[in-house]
């Protein structure tokens, strides 16, 4: 059947935690749009390390089962990482329910992982060829799910400062206005990945085309990769808009009125809305703010939370498609 849980943002949207239950145990999890591992903190890992935390222990799950010489190792974007063993339990988010799911029990978690204690791990939702395991890769929660949800899609629903939906084999058109507008996915790199080739700013003229014209839908990243030419454009409009080196991106007085950000997603042009570019300040005064919207030399673009919060988002595994509209 269909699932659908609460999302949670972290102090200052940095990451949406969500509850899964493992063999019987419910943790908090990021669900995470850009990877395809499932892994946990667990009590093999030492007690400094499991400090703060909740943790799976699979000795207490009466359906867990080991898979013998399967290990995973995954390091992401940002440099974090986590290593371990893996085995197979039942997943269950708000009522969906996969049994024999690969659960990869971490035995090394980087620093960033440690001190985020709200945190009990990721949940990969990206295509199950970027999964990490050895020697044997395994699938995610959604393409094992797949063939028993009443409707092959996953939907995210993320907001700022407050509670949303990550919902499994339904789309609740309550959470969105207007009509999804669908464009095909490319899965080639393993992405929920499509193609963006203009912008425009507080509705002005669109941009010709954008270096690359791709980008991911990403709920594990924080901020909004763009190409630089984007980045160059949108802060061009905001007064006293400065490439910040040291702090490591743009910011802007807090004071700034952001215009809002129009971007392609398959030919429709989604909006981002300008206070949702508006991130965090970067000093205790609240005088200088830092941009949800930031330059990637890498490409795909990725366009995560900041891009959420104004979007709804809906993956379709069954024809390989994202449906986006304003919510
Ligand atoms: O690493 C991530 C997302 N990641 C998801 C798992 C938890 C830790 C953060 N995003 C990311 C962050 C910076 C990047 C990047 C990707 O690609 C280039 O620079």
């Amino acid at each position: 059947g269909a699932g659908s849980v609460a999302n949670t943002p972290e102090a200052g949207d940095v990451e949406y935690l969500a509850p899964v239950t493992i063999g019987g145990q419910t943790v908090n999890m990021d669900f995470d749009s850009g990877s395809s591992d499932l892994w946990v903190f667990n009590t093999q890992l030492s007690l400094n390390t499991l400090s703060g935390h909740m943790a799976y222990n699979p000795a207490q799950s009466s359906t867990f089962q080991l898979l013998p010489g399967s290990t995973f190792s995954i390091s992401y974007g940002d440099g974090s990482g986590a290593a371990g063993n893996v085995g197979t339990d039942t997943v269950n988010i708000g009522g969906a329910t996969v049994t024999g799911q690969a659960i990869e029990l971490a035995t090394d978690v980087s620093t960033s992982f440690v001190t985020d204690t709200q945190s009990t791990g990721l949940i990969g939702l990206a295509f199950s060829k970027l999964n990490t395991v050895k020697p044997v890769q395994q699938k995610t929660f959604f393409d094992n799910a797949l063939a028993t949800l009443p409707e092959p899609v996953f939907t995210a629903d993320l907001r700022h400062n407050a509670a949303g939906t990550y919902e499994f084999g339904a789309i609740d058109s309550t959470k969105f206005s207007g009509p999804l507008a669908w464009t095909p996915v490319n899965t080639t790199s393993g992405f929920w990945q499509f193609t963006s080739q203009a912008f425009a700013v507080g509705g002005g003229a669109p941009s010709t085309s954008v270096p690359g014209g791709q980008a991911i839908a990403d709920t594990g990243t924080t901020l909004m990769l763009a190409d630089q030419s984007v980045v160059d454009g949108y802060y061009s409009q905001v007064q006293g808009a400065v490439n910040n080196a040291t702090v490591g991106g743009v910011t802007f007085p807090c004071s700034a009125t952001l215009p809002d950000l129009q971007i392609d997603v398959g030919g429709t042009m989604a909006t981002v809305r300008g206070d949702d570019i508006n991130f965090a300040p970067v000093d205790q005064t609240g005088t200088t703010c830092f941009g949800g919207l930031q330059a990637t030399t890498v490409q795909p673009q990725i366009y995560g939370d900041i891009f959420f919060k104004s979007n709804f988002v809906a993956f379709n595994g069954g024809n390989n498609s994202l449906g986006v509209a304003p919510h």
